[in-house]
């Protein structure tokens, strides 16, 4: 385990393509997401091998792989999903290995799963409202009082999501990519300062990609968003950094258009 205030090292996996560490020189509380020697062992089978990442405030990163490279465990990992079998994962100035998934949610980490989960039953509004944080009481949303500042952020918010004019439409009536807009809507009633979604764009028209695109491109302007993709035209719109992961480690780290042009890249992943 790290010690804190120290500067990430330049072990082979915090190295980008270039040989410059891209946490190098700065401290742990200048990132919003700072994992050192992130490990976790499924019986014998190593699937993430003291992993190294730095995502910065305000970044957009997208993680890049083989099947079986480690993104999703990685994700599961820093929400709580999956505990680790050793190292650090520090959010702004919380470790979040050993927290309960419900207070890593509660820290301000946001996380979509590759199908959208919400409410069929209910509005697109009503999504949103239950998504806020005192939307849900213990008498559950039966409870929920339309307050002014629930109403002018759910309005805000789809909005944002494409979805204005749709609000008191059933959620079930949603295409696909709606749905997915939705549950992205949801997580930022909550505002998180870390945000991670597992293939976003999947199944979705090519508009939809698009209009997914400049979403994301609008989230990332107040908020570090990680997002795993294999849709290498969708993360060239979107990829501020890229990090290929490669039998739990990383392999290559750095922008797009450098981290394409590594052969070793080409040879574990974009040649396939
Ligand atoms: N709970 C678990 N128990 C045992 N092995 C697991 C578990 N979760 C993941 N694995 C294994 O860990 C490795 C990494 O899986 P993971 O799903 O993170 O890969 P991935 O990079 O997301 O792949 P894909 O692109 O196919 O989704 C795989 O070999 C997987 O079988």
């Amino acid at each position: 385990m790290t010690p804190p205030n120290s500067t990430p090292n330049s072990t082979p996996n915090s190295t980008a393509i270039g040989g410059t560490p891209i946490g190098a020189g700065k401290r742990p509380t200048e990132f919003t997401l700072y994992i050192e020697d992130l490990t976790v062992k499924f019986g014998g089978f190593t699937a993430v091998d003291k992993l190294n990442l730095y995502v910065d405030r305000n970044e957009l990163r997208v993680v890049i792989g083989p099947n079986g490279a480690g993104k999703t465990t990685l994700l599961d990992l820093i929400c709580g999903r999956t505990k680790a079998t050793s190292g650090s994962i520090r959010f702004k100035d919380i470790e979040l290995t050993g927290m309960s998934e419900h207070r890593i949610v509660r820290a301000g980490v946001g996380r979509k799963f590759q199908t959208p989960s919400i409410y069929e039953s209910l509005s697109v509004r009503e999504n949103l409202e239950v998504s806020f944080p005192r939307g849900r009481s213990v008498f559950g949303a039966i409870a929920f009082r339309r307050t002014r500042d629930v109403v002018e952020r759910v309005e805000q918010v789809a909005e944002d999501i494409f979805l204005s004019e749709m609000l008191d439409r059933s959620a079930e009536l949603l295409s696909h990519g709606q749905k997915q807009w939705l549950e992205i809507g949801m997580l930022l009633m909550q505002e998180p300062e870390l945000m991670m979604l597992d293939e976003p764009v999947a199944g979705m028209s090519v508009s939809e990609r698009e209009k997914t695109a400049e979403l994301l491109n609008r989230i990332s302007r107040n908020r570090s968003v990680i997002v795993i993709e294999h849709d290498m035209e969708f993360v060239k719109h979107i990829a501020h950094k890229v990090t290929v992961l490669h039998q739990g480690k990383v392999l290559a780290e750095g922008p797009m258009d450098k981290v394409q042009a590594d052969p070793r890249v080409v040879e574990v992943y974009l040649g396939h």
